[in-house]
């Protein structure tokens, strides 16, 4: 640990690969650390903040640190890597005035965000004095890795396409794997109540033929750290200090940039949509929308259900094709009772996912 600087967590990783959870289960757990959260989303919508906040109301008061409300900064207007200059220097401005109120800082890139460009900001003067990256977590979604979603376990992109020209993921989204995987001092691997013992060795093998053998691979779920205080307290003082070896890192998006090649990342490739529906019948909802992640490139779809009677308010989880729902918080007297979500993926048509939902909205009766 670099002595009064301010260490931050870099926690990147592919779209509903966990990371939210995990930053949520951080905040539950931790004790005695006053932690400021800057949150970065691909889509629209703050969905995500919007999900921290609610169980941030559970989290000690002393707890998330921040001038707004709730101590969670958002930059949604687009890819935190590729914003740095605008939206990241001027929060991290403000956390530096307020560095006595701060013990600890809490980032949460975009699913489609390259970790390099934020972590290299950190070197700039006004953040490097009083500020250090303790580590950068890699998330990666156990079950999708294990499936060979994003990735087969051929360590390079090149060796693979010589040996299959007939790719049934795509290679835009290895690159980015392997960019946000080269970048780790931790991976940490999601999801493992879902994971046999099988694929679990299949995604060691996976990750193992990726990082260097000094990254450690951790397979957690959503209530490890609250049976492991020492492990949360180790997640967030590993003392890496990033900053200092991040221009090393040479990454797909460097190379094709090297090459001259117009090459953009993942992100470019995505797009993302916003659909609003009135109260929705909740089980028309999750059909019809388990219909789309079938049917659709989607890789994401989140956001809040209103259903009629319901006092609360309901959130949807789409990640790849499986489909979760719970309840998290009562409706605010005040708030509009709507049907918001978010809807990540490729070639994606919002007029015709929007018409094929709206078909699940209860009519008021006048
Ligand atoms: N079964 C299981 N589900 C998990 C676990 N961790 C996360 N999830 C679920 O995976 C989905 C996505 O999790 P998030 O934490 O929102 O993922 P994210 O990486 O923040 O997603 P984006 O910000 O949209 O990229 C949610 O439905 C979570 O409840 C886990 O350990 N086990």
């Amino acid at each position: 640990m670099q002595l009064n600087k301010i260490p931050a967590t870099v926690v990147t990783g592919f779209l509903g690969s966990g990371k939210t959870t995990l930053l949520a289960g951080i905040l539950r757990q931790v004790t005695g650390k006053r932690i400021a959260v800057i949150m970065n989303e691909f889509g629209q919508q703050d969905i995500d903040s919007e999900v921290l906040r609610g169980c941030a109301l559970d989290c000690d008061d002393e707890t998330v640190s921040g001038n707004s409300e709730s101590g969670i900064y958002e930059l949604a207007n687009g890819c935190i890597c590729c914003t740095v200059e605008e939206e990241f220097l001027p929060v991290m401005q403000e956390l530096v005035k307020r560095r006595d109120d701060i013990d600890h800082i809490l980032i949460e890139t975009s699913g489609l965000a390259l970790p390099k460009p934020l972590v290299q900001a950190f070197k700039w003067p006004e953040i490097r004095r009083h500020c250090t990256v303790d580590a950068i977590i890699t998330v990666l979604d156990g079950p999708a890795v294990a499936d060979g979603r994003y990735a087969s376990d051929v360590a390079s992109v090149e060796a693979q396409r010589l040996a299959d020209d007939s790719l049934d993921h795509d290679p835009s989204l290895q690159e980015l794997l392997d960019d946000q995987l080269d970048a780790a001092d931790l991976v940490l691997v999601t999801k493992n109540d879902l994971l046999n013992a099988d694929e679990r060795r299949r995604v060691t093998e996976i990750v193992n033929n990726r990082v260097p053998e000094a990254v450690r691979t951790l397979f957690v779920e959503k209530d490890t750290f609250s049976h492991d205080p020492a492990a949360l307290e180790a997640l967030l003082g590993i003392g890496a200090a990033s900053e200092d070896s991040i221009d090393q890192i040479h990454n797909h998006h460097d190379k094709h940039h090297a090459e001259g090649a117009h090459h953009d990342h993942a992100h470019d490739h995505f797009d993302s949509c916003v659909i609003t529906l009135d109260e929705v019948d909740g089980e028309a909802l999750r059909a019809s929308l388990q219909s789309l992640l079938n049917e659709f490139e989607i890789y994401r779809a989140k956001g809040f259900a209103a259903l009629p009677g319901k006092p609360m308010r309901q959130v949807i989880q789409g990640v790849g094709q499986r489909l979760d729902t719970h309840f998290d918080r009562l409706w605010a007297a005040d708030e509009t009772r709507q049907t918001r979500l978010v809807v990540i993926g490729r070639s994606l048509d919002p007029a015709q996912l929007t018409e094929r939902l709206r078909g699940c909205e209860i009519r008021q009766v006048a």
